[in-house]
């Protein structure tokens, strides 16, 4: 199984983001924060830095947008030129139609889902996403701990995506590092978002390898991969 690394540019220095991707190539994506202080206390970006970042890099962009409204902006971010759109189930009010609309223009469709949201309200949604999301922090702020009580739902989440036969990709975002990535590939992650634990090494490429080597060696011996 293929596992991905995506770095989280919420850690990155804003006053300088292109030369920021550059620090991580060989990531898979780049995980890209958009709140509005509205859906989440906190204030980051918007679709004219999604633009200028999308001309800046190769690394195609895994937006993840913790804004109200998202019916409304999502579109907008796969204009700007992300590869994947990541909307929250609790601020999407028609989320098959906005799913669509994500595939119809031509990025990948992801749904995320707070610590307190739980998937099976969703399952019958699952063959109309690319990926699902499940958030281990309260979305807002980088450098927050894991919350290891969402083990059980990535495994849930998991056990749905085997149960369909779907292809959907299993997203982590919040606390992802060394020490937490391989209980998260054992659950039945396989995308790893890691803000602080990339930009707050030494040499974030370096970081984004060898979290890549744990969470392929954890998922090769975990029983969700093996039954594939
Ligand atoms: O969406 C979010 C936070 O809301 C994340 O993408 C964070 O940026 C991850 O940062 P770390 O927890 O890895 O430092
Ligand atoms: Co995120």
């Amino acid at each position: 199984m293929a596992v991905q690394i995506n770095p989280s540019i919420l850690s990155a220095d804003f006053a300088r983001l292109a030369e920021e991707t550059k620090a991580v190539e060989g990531a898979d994506w780049l995980h890209v924060d958009v709140m509005d202080n509205h859906f989440v206390p906190n204030l980051t970006l918007g679709v004219p830095v999604v633009e200028s970042l999308a001309r800046a890099t190769e690394t195609p962009l895994d937006c993840h947008l913790m804004i109200e409204n998202a019916d409304r902006w999502a579109p907008q971010y796969v204009e700007a030129g992300a590869g994947s759109v990541t909307f929250h189930a609790e601020a999407a009010a028609a989320p098959v139609r906005l799913a669509r609309e994500i595939r119809a223009k031509g990025a990948r469709a992801s749904m995320a889902l707070k610590p307190a949201t739980p998937i099976e309200p969703y399952e019958d949604l699952l063959p109309e996403l690319d990926m699902v999301l499940i958030m281990t922090v309260e979305p807002g702020f980088g450098g927050q701990s894991f919350l290891d009580i969402m083990l059980p739902k990535i495994r849930r989440t998991r056990e749905l995506i085997t149960k369909h036969g779907l292809e959907l990709w299993l997203q982590v975002d919040g606390g992802v590092s060394a020490s937490t990535i391989e209980r998260c590939a054992d659950a039945g992650a396989d995308v790893f978002v890691a803000g602080s634990a990339v930009y707050g090494a030494e040499d974030p490429a370096e970081a984004v390898r060898a979290l890549r080597a744990q969470a392929r060696s954890a998922t090769a011996t975990a029983a969700w991969a093996c039954a594939h």
